[in-house]
């Protein structure tokens, strides 16, 4: 099966080197030819899409990929990224779930090539990190690689009691993206479920055919 090659080569690209994690624009560094060897390999996989997921530390991604994959939640922050493959509606769905923490933000770029979606994640339940979360994704909603890509926002922890809602988030987030974006906010909670398949079915409507 093409993704489990995938996944083995993967092994050998989970722990980036010290001086290509230093370097924003490295050009032919271990770890972005690692990456562009995944990346045009996987550009001829024309049944697989590619989804990138993105947010702050703590915001819930690698939770909520898990719970996609019904597996156990995450013990740890993810130092480099986690990929998982993802049947669902008759797409076949690479989902990219790259490490929030700030050091690691300086590697997202590496990921982009070949998104068709941006799922970013949002921690409802910690105001104090929204602006810092809006700073994030504005940059990225900037950037040339991702114009095309879809944007599902998952508004996550909204089992937490007292938890922002959708409509102050859409606020906060001043999602005033330009009018060729389609785009999506989805409120749910990775540790129950809820909300987390409504989010997945706008991605899918909004995919074209494959
Ligand atoms: N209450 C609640 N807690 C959640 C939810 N999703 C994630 N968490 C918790 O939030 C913490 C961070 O979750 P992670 O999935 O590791 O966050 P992450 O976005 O992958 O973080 P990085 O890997 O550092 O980028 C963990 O303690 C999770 O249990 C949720 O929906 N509700
Ligand atoms: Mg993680």
């Amino acid at each position: 099966m093409r993704c489990k090659r995938l996944r083995e080569r993967m092994a050998g690209a989970k722990t980036p080197s010290k001086s290509a994690s230093k370097s924003k624009n490295g050009n032919g560094s271990y770890y972005e030819q690692i990456l562009a060897r995944l990346f045009n390999r996987f550009g001829r996989c024309k049944s697989h899409q590619k989804f990138l997921m993105l947010g702050l530390d703590g915001a819930g991604k690698t939770t909520l990929l898990r719970k996609l994959k019904l597996l156990e939640p995450p013990s740890q922050p993810t130092v480099g990224f986690n990929l998982e493959s993802l049947q669902y509606r008759q797409h076949t769905l690479v989902i990219w779930d790259v490490g929030g923490q700030e050091k690691i933000r300086a590697l997202w770029h590496h990921y982009f090539i070949q998104s068709q979606g941006l799922i970013f994640v949002l921690d409802s339940s910690d105001p104090s990190r929204i602006p810092e979360a809006r700073k994030e994704l504005q940059k990225l909603l900037h950037e040339p690689e991702l114009k095309d890509a879809k944007l599902l926002v998952y508004a996550n922890k909204q089992d937490v009691q007292n938890c922002l809602s959708v409509s102050n988030l859409v606020d906060m987030l001043d999602l005033s993206i330009g009018e060729d974006r389609q785009w999506h906010m989805q409120g749910c909670s990775a540790s129950t479920g809820k909300g987390v398949y409504e989010g997945l079915d706008w991605l899918v409507d909004a995919l074209r055919p494959c």
